[in-house]
């Protein structure tokens, strides 16, 4: 491989190999850029372009960035040209109305020289669209009828619930809890069957996962940089990537072929991966041409763990945060599932319609938090103009979904927690279309149905037996918060504290 063969350079070489990539570097920043662009917020600096104002605050800068320059603007990531869509009549117009030229991905960074990038996030064309067909059909069929999409969530619910109830109300910190019930409830639809907390595969898994997030975090240089690959030694972390990645797949091969096999008993049939070979075989059986494979599952399958696991980990964080500062929004969700579903029994999914308030506190935090202010990126596949720009071929689009989850103009006072306003006069929930924490077009977040299954039923559950308290009365958790995947909570302690009266579900899992 590359990195292989640069390791065995002598150092004069390396040098002219050092030197030669800044000449490319400084030379392709030099050349001026392509006529009619939007404009730039600010002037680009050599190399590194607009990357040195996004350091530090990027969210801020980027937000006030919009508030002097408008709803569309150019900027530089180091070289590439990334046109930043800022309003949400600007996003419709393009996500949703020219969705033909702007639904591709990028291939950034590492990703062409990544074994696999056959799955959904990072994949275009027909690829693309067959495995998200796929996966969004079981997903569908699993929501459907008996909602075996419900019962796998309330499942894990009760999990979660049992690991709470064993903290006593005493402070901690839910984020390794949390995600690992998150997690749980994507194994349950991708393997057919959830772990226990403790079990050392899913332990090893987690561990295995946690470790792949944190070197793909760790080498974001080079999503900008590509060219620092060729660099000897592993200081941008490029051999550590690859080498998670590797171990990552292997272990969701085992993983794939444990539910295969075991699906010859029709153990796990009701699994994205029993669901996914069946098709797969039936479309080659019968001469249907496909691009299904079994290593593109593998890539499905993790995408759909990184995908899924922090955005919806972080949410459910948020709201209990959310909860702790806005007690009265706490005691009206109370309120709400005392009403509703009492003290005798669990909520339900079915509960869901008649549980205004709780899903206006939910959307409310979807909006606020807005875990992914820069949503994820799009290509443009042809030359284009926009708002009477030119938006060359291969241009990245960012959508600045800070810009439309967090604008005065829709929302009048966004900043502040208030769930009311998804509340009708007659008490009944809206949905404007402009709470768009999922994105939208063609590229809409494939598990928005799932998230939004979770997070009415882990959070209907919790409130329904706690009540949601900071560790102290005098130590309110923050509103800061450190990008992962995900804008997420700085660590923080809460309680979760019995409400009186609260049912005690773990003698009673499946009232
Ligand atoms: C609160 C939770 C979640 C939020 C806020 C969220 C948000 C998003 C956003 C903003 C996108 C980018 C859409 C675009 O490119 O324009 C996305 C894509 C995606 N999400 Fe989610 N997501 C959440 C949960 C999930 C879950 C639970 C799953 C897994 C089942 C999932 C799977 C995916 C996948 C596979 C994509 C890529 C879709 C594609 O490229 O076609 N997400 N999500």
């Amino acid at each position: 491989m590359v990195f292989e063969t640069l390791l065995g350079f002598e150092l004069p070489a390396l040098a002219i190999v050092a030197v030669a990539l800044v000449v490319i570097l400084v030379v392709s920043s030099w050349a001026s850029p392509p006529a009619n662009i939007p404009p730039f917020p600010a002037r680009p600096y050599p190399i590194l372009g607009h990357l040195v104002y996004l350091s530090k605050d990027a969210r801020d800068v980027v937000m006030n960035w919009t508030k002097q320059t408008g709803e569309i603007f150019s900027l530089y990531m180091g070289t590439t040209l990334v046109v930043v869509l800022s309003s949400y009549d600007l996003m419709k117009d393009v996500l949703v109305k020219q969705a033909n030229i702007y639904s591709d991905r990028p291939i950034l960074g590492l990703l062409p020289v990544l074994p696999r990038i056959n799955g959904i996030v990072s994949t275009s064309g027909t690829l693309w669209k067959e495995n998200r067909t796929v996966v969004l059909s079981i997903l569908r069929q699993f929501g459907m009828g008996k909602n075996v999409m419900a019962e796998k969530i309330e499942e894990e619910v009760h999990a979660y619930l049992d690991e709470v109830e064993k903290m006593d109300g005493k402070p901690a910190d839910l984020k390794d809890l949390t995600g690992r019930a998150v997690s749980n409830v994507i194994c349950s639809c991708v393997l057919g069957k959830r772990f226990d907390y403790n079990d050392a595969y899913y332990r090893k898994f987690l561990k295995m996962f946690d470790d792949s997030i944190e070197a793909s975090s760790a080498a974001t240089l080079h999503v900008w940089f590509p060219q620092v690959k060729y660099l000897p030694g592993d200081f941008f972390k490029t051999k550590l990537l690859l080498k998670n990645e590797d171990a990552f797949d292997k272990f969701i091969e085992e993983m794939i072929q444990k539910v295969d096999d075991e699906d010859a008993e029709g153990i796990n049939k009701n699994s994205i991966v029993a669901h996914y070979l069946k098709e797969m075989r039936e479309k080659r059986e019968k001469g249907i041409p496909t691009e299904m494979s079994e290593e593109g599952l593998w890539r499905v399958i993790t995408d759909l763990m990184t995908a899924g696991t922090e955005t919806t980990t972080t949410t459910i964080r948020w709201f209990y945060i959310y909860m702790i500062h806005n007690q009265q929004v706490q005691r009206k969700v109370h309120e709400e599932i005392d009403e509703n579903v009492g003290s005798g029994r669990n909520p339900k999914i079915t509960d869901r319609p008649r549980m205004p308030y709780l899903n206006a506190a939910i959307m409310e935090t979807q909006r606020i938090a807005s875990i992914l202010p820069f949503g994820l990126f799009h290509r443009c596949t042809e030359e284009t103009t926009l708002r009477g720009y030119t938006i060359p071929k291969d241009t990245l689009i960012m959508p600045h979904l800070d810009a439309v989850l967090l604008s005065e103009k829709i929302w009048g006072d966004p900043l502040n927690f208030r769930p009311e306003r998804f509340i009708g006069p007659q008490g009944n929930l809206l949905n404007p279309e402009q709470l768009a924490p999922f994105s939208m077009g063609r590229r809409l977040c494939l598990g928005e149905a799932l998230a939004k299954a979770e997070l009415f039923l882990f959070l209907a559950h919790v409130m329904h037996r706690y009540q949601v308290a900071p560790e102290s009365p005098d130590s309110l958790p923050t509103f800061d918060s450190v990008l992962g995947i995900s804008m997420a909570p700085a660590a923080h302690n809460i309680r979760l504290v019995r409400r009186d009266g609260a049912m005690d579900h773990s003698d009673d899992h499946d009232k």
